[in-house]
């Protein structure tokens, strides 16, 4: 039995992103918890015709909704406003993660999550220390979602290359989930594209996918943040991860918040490490049956990106200082 669990099911992001699990043969039951409206989003999905078996759990069912998982995805959570930064959700979010995070810890911990709730820089942190403390933490299950930067960047380069097929070329893009911290390797593009750029074509498409989400957060002038994007990114990420641990498919590569103990046998992530101090990081990982298989080797960066990483470093240790400090100070021993 292969069980998701999606978590805020009944959000902006939750379905649309539960439409598209549903069209997978790889999950057989597809449980759908949110604090309202989930059973009504699960009737209407339990009628497309395909073999997984869809229920709904509300506010009081989180533990039956999350028991025998085989993956959690979580969506759960509140969306920015014109105006506001992700950080600026810490506030609601961490504590609906840190309860999540408990819930996967009681009921189904050897689940694979997949953290979408912003500000992923923080919330992977808090998720992953309440499952240190009780004792159930794999680092090889745990992802922070920041596939759409990667969706976004390749997107956004065939806008300014129209040679450039954005449904098969896929961009690197390392660090975290917000602004400054997101760092597109663009540099690593084949065919010299970033060779073909002026300095001032180079700075906008950074910027533009660095701030991706605050043009749709613009766009929508109020009424929340990116969720038809984002269920495509998050399904993409949720199906190449069951590919790996269902089907046994190795060698599929995607960008993603990690915490770094995932791979304690790449060197170069280990000096990486030592010379930042950060426990969690964005980078393009391998996947195999036990999740994470490999964090690959950080590629040459230009000079260019090298700037934008080190930005992006002391950017990053505050968030997840931010994160871990809120489990230390908000949990009830
Ligand atoms: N990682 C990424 O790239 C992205 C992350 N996001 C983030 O995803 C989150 C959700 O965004 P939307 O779906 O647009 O928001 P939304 O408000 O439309 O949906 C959130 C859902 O979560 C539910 N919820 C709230 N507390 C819950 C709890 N304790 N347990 C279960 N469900 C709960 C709400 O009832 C609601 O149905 C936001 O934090 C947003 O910032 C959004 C876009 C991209
Ligand atoms: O911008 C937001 O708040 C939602 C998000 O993470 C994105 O679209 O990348």
């Amino acid at each position: 039995m292969v069980k998701v669990v999606i978590c805020g099911a009944a959000g902006g992001i939750g379905q649309p992103l539960s439409l598209l699990l549903k069209q997978s043969n790889l999950i057989t039951h597809l449980a759908l918890f949110d604090v309202v409206n989930a059973p009504g989003v699960a009737a209407d999905l339990s009628h497309i015709n395909t073999k997984s078996k869809v229920t709904g759990h509300g506010k009081e069912e989180m533990d039956e909704a999350l028991q025998g998982a085989h993956t959690v995805v979580i969506p759960a959570g509140v969306p920015r406003k014109p105006g506001m930064t992700r950080d600026d959700l810490f506030k609601i979010n961490a504590g609906i993660v840190r309860d999540l995070a408990t819930g996967v810890a009681n009921n189904c911990p050897g689940a694979f999550v997949l953290v979408i709730s912003n500000p992923v820089n923080s919330t992977v942190p808090i998720f992953c220390e309440i499952l240190k403390k009780h004792g159930v933490f794999n680092p090889k299950k745990v992802f922070g979602i920041s596939t759409l930067d990667v969706v976004r960047s390749s997107k956004f380069i065939s806008e300014v290359n129209t040679s450039i097929d954005p449904s098969t070329t896929r961009v690197t893009v390392v660090g975290g989930h917000s602004g400054a911290t997101i760092v597109p390797l663009l540099s690593q593009i084949p065919g010299g594209f970033v060779g073909s750029l002026s300095q001032d074509q180079l700075d906008t498409l950074t910027h533009r996918i660095q701030y991706g989400g605050d043009e749709v957060v613009k766009a929508k002038d109020g009424a929340g943040s990116a969720t038809l994007s984002m269920a495509y990114a998050g399904a993409r990420f949720t199906l190449t991860l069951l590919q790996a641990t269902v089907s046994g498919q190795r060698g599929s590569v995607e960008s993603t918040y990690v915490n770094l103990d995932a791979d304690l046998t790449n060197e170069s992530v280990k000096a990486f490490r030592n010379r930042t101090g950060l426990d969690y990081f964005a980078q393009d990982v391998e996947f195999g049956p036990d999740g994470v298989e490999k964090i690959l080797d950080l590629p040459t960066l230009s000079s260019y990106e090298q700037k934008l990483l080190e930005t992006a470093i002391a950017e990053l240790k505050t968030n997840i200082d931010k994160g871990t400090s809120f489990v230390t100070e908000n949990t009830i021993a």
